[in-house]
């Protein structure tokens, strides 16, 4: 891992006022984020409020519209290759690895940034590349045996199971000894044990020197791994803080259930529907037989339209990991 300094507090990550246009559509507007040495930052929000593009552009895959983007205190220039070279690593949402390579020659390839070598010579074997090999290889075999990988290094990428290749890919952005790791979904597809795995993974990670940003779907896993947690909806910050503070957080519940809160368009009346079906329900039971009461209260509970004031986090777990099941058979 590149030596970190855990005692400074000065950011690995400074984006500044982050824009992203695309003709007419603002994906990202004005965002800022700071990651420091030590974090694990969670990045969440609805499908398509921007989370990509906002890595995208972070990485320097796209040129941000507007704004900057620094590591540890220097600005990058949008050009992928340089931004690895500085210290940021990511992985992709859908996995790219090279599949007809062994998993250790993927994690090598990876390596190539912290090679004078490069990735050409690292692809054709060339003479440079035999002279740094030995070195390359037992850092890659190390980081192999971190990601619980290391009995698989002959095996073609292919042929691993799904959650062994989204490690592969943890493996292979390691091997830039980054400062910071860029993880998008790295849970996407995963069962729970292997989820949890994954949990441990990036804790390990982070234990090692290297700050994490990452977005997920799966807000159990956010929740339980992050110190901080920022929201983005329709491309802007919403909200950002610990865990506690996000997952109460009424606007949060609502951008995830799609129900209003206090003070948005149409609350109020929303506010009046509830109150007028609650008053119907009461009415309606007291009517009815006494055998009935029981199940209409547990009608009026359950069937009530969803109130704000009144969702749990919980609910809004469930419902975004409930979006992730659906966007994994999607083939995500
Ligand atoms: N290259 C592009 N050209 C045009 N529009 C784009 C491009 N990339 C993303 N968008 C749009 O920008 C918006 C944000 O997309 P983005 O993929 O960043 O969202 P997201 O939060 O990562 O979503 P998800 O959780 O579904 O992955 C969407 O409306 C998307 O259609």
């Amino acid at each position: 891992m590149t030596e970190m300094t855990t005692t400074t507090t000065s950011p690995v990550l400074t984006a500044t006022g982050v824009t992203m246009r695309f003709g007419g559509l603002t994906a990202v507007r004005s965002v800022d984020l700071d990651v420091h040495p030590g974090e694990i930052v969670g990045l969440i929000g609805p499908n398509g409020a921007g989370k990509t593009t906002f890595f995208n552009c972070l990485t320097g895959l796209y040129v941000p519209t507007e704004g900057s983007v620094a590591y540890q205190g220097t600005v990058l220039p949008p050009k992928p290759h340089l931004v690895t070279q500085a210290g940021i690593a990511r992985t992709f949402q859908n996995i790219r690895l090279f599949a007809n390579m062994t998993v250790l020659e993927n994690v090598l390839v990876g390596r190539h940034t912290r090679t004078k070598e490069g990735l050409w010579s690292a692809l054709l074997r060339g003479p440079g590349f035999k002279r740094a090999e030995a070195a390359s290889k037992a850092r890659a075999m190390e980081l192999l045996e971190f990601t619980g990988l290391a009995d698989k290094a002959d095996h073609l990428s292919r042929n691993l199971a799904y959650g062994e290749q989204r490690k592969l890919e943890i493996a292979r952005a390691l091997a830039s000894d980054p400062g910071l790791l860029l993880l998008d979904e790295p849970t996407a597809g995963m069962n729970p044990q292997e989820t949890r795995a994954t949990e441990e993974l990036v804790f390990a990670i982070r234990d090692m020197g290297t700050a994490v940003l990452v977005i997920e779907h799966d807000m159990r896993f956010i929740f339980n791994l992050c110190d901080r947690v920022a929201v983005l909806v329709q491309g802007q910050k919403l909200i950002e803080g610990t865990s506690d503070v996000v997952q109460s957080d009424e606007r949060v519940i609502a951008a995830y259930l799609g129900t209003p809160f206090e003070g948005a368009p149409g609350a109020e009346e929303a506010a009046e529907v509830t109150a007028a079906e609650a008053g119907a329900a009461k009415a309606g039971p007291t009517d009815g037989g006494a055998t009935d009461s029981g199940s209409t209260e547990a009608g009026a509970t359950d069937g009530g339209p969803a109130n704000p004031g009144a969702a749990k986090p919980g609910a809004a777990r469930n419902e975004a990991q409930r979006g992730t099941t659906a966007r994994t058979e999607d083939g995500q």
